[in-house]
């Protein structure tokens, strides 16, 4: 293009001439479809939008708070990061504010202390709930709910009761589920073999929390089973290495909060992930939790299995072939689930 032509190239390829822009360069019909909103931006809600901002997913992040300041204060210094990273909006704002985002995040209650275990938030979060979700759904009736907050898969069948009340498909209510707890799988079955964690298939299923099911049965790297892919490399995987797999996937919440106090570059990253494949219809297979009709014999129960997920929320869960140990573990956790699900009231709308 000649110099000082009189046209200019936006951030998305498009040529319009520069003096008819009446709008900032970044703020185009493309840009509002890539819009992301973070309810409830602690340490988790504000390690997502970095996560977002750091990867280039979305163009814009509203962020928003019952503590304001807090939601201005990390706009702000995620802001200070674009400049490194991708050219994404970054804000604070209020409910209203939410009006045509594609994905809502939510992570707004509270987060365990040492000693507590997700359960224990029950009754906390579900209140929070009942304030924030009818607001989101009524500011952004046509956005995804991608639920964080604990325990994730209760607090996600609560937010589906209330979105169901309100009009809104099942299908765009997802929670985060064992999308963390797969990649700490992953990552220490990688470890153990000396193989990029992005390439061992493995997942954990099931309540996210202490009765998770880590489905090594199905487990593969490189299409041979774990036990295949150990004698091929002559590395172990002995019954006392998965108990410590096992025991450092269960315990790596408590673990890490006993050792700072909160857990958000996993879960962040996790949720990063999730709305990329939700904002451009990627149609991947992640361990998120849904509220499915029946799982190991247990009825309406939100929990995590292996979803197809693509732009309109959940596609599909993935029934999986476990061994007859795995299946009852299943069995006992989506127990849990239920329990803990018909303990408490549903919010009427
Ligand atoms: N699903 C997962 O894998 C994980 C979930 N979590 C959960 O995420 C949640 C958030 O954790 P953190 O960010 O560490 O907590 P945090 O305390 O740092 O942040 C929570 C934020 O929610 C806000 N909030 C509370 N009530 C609100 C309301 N009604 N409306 C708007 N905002 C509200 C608070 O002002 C605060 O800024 C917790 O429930 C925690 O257990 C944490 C890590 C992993
Ligand atoms: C806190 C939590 O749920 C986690 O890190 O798994």
């Amino acid at each position: 293009m000649a110099i000082g032509y009189a046209k200019t190239e936006t951030a998305f390829g498009e040529y319009r001439p520069a003096a008819s822009r009446s709008v900032h360069p970044f703020q185009t019909q493309e840009r509002s479809n890539m819009k992301v909103s973070i309810v409830g931006c602690g340490f988790v809600g504000s390690t997502a939008a970095y996560a977002l901002v750091m990867q280039g997913i979305g163009r814009e992040i509203v962020l928003v708070d019952q503590q304001k300041e807090r939601a201005i204060a990390e706009a702000n210094d995620i802001t200070h990061a674009v400049p490194f990273s991708h050219p994404l909006t970054v804000r604070a704002g209020d409910y209203a504010d939410l009006a045509d985002s594609r994905v809502v995040i939510i992570a707004a209650g509270v987060g365990q202390k040492p000693g507590e275990n997700r359960l224990h938030l029950l009754q906390r979060n579900a209140d929070v709930f009942r304030d924030c979700i009818p607001q989101i759904i009524q500011n952004a009736p046509d956005a995804i709910l991608l639920v964080a907050t604990n325990p994730v898969d209760i607090m996600t069948h609560v937010a589906g009761e209330i979105a169901m009340q309100m009009g809104v498909p099942i299908s765009r209510v997802i929670g985060s589920g064992t999308t963390l707890d797969t990649a700490r799988f992953r990552s220490l079955v990688g470890k153990q073999f000396g193989v990029d964690s992005r390439h061992v298939h493995a997942h954990v299923i099931g309540e996210h929390g202490d009765s998770e099911v880590l489905t090594w049965s199905l487990a593969t790297i490189a299409g041979l089973s774990l036990t295949e892919f150990s004698e091929v490399r002559g590395i172990g995987l002995d019954a006392g290495q998965r108990a410590s797999i096992d025991e450092q996937v269960r315990r790596a919440a408590y673990q890490i909060i006993e050792g700072k106090g909160a857990t958000y570059y996993g879960i962040g990253s996790a949720l990063a992930r999730i709305v990329d494949v939700l904002l451009h219809d990627q149609r991947s297979i992640l361990t998120v939790c849904s509220r499915i009709e029946d799982v190991a014999g247990v009825s309406d129960v939100t929990i995590s299995m292996p979803h197809l997920l693509g732009g309109k929320g959940v596609l599909a869960s993935i029934p999986l072939m476990l061994n007859d140990s795995e299946h009852q573990l299943l069995n006992a956790s989506a127990n849990i689930i239920r329990d803990a699900i018909d303990s408490m009231e549903m919010p009427v709308i």
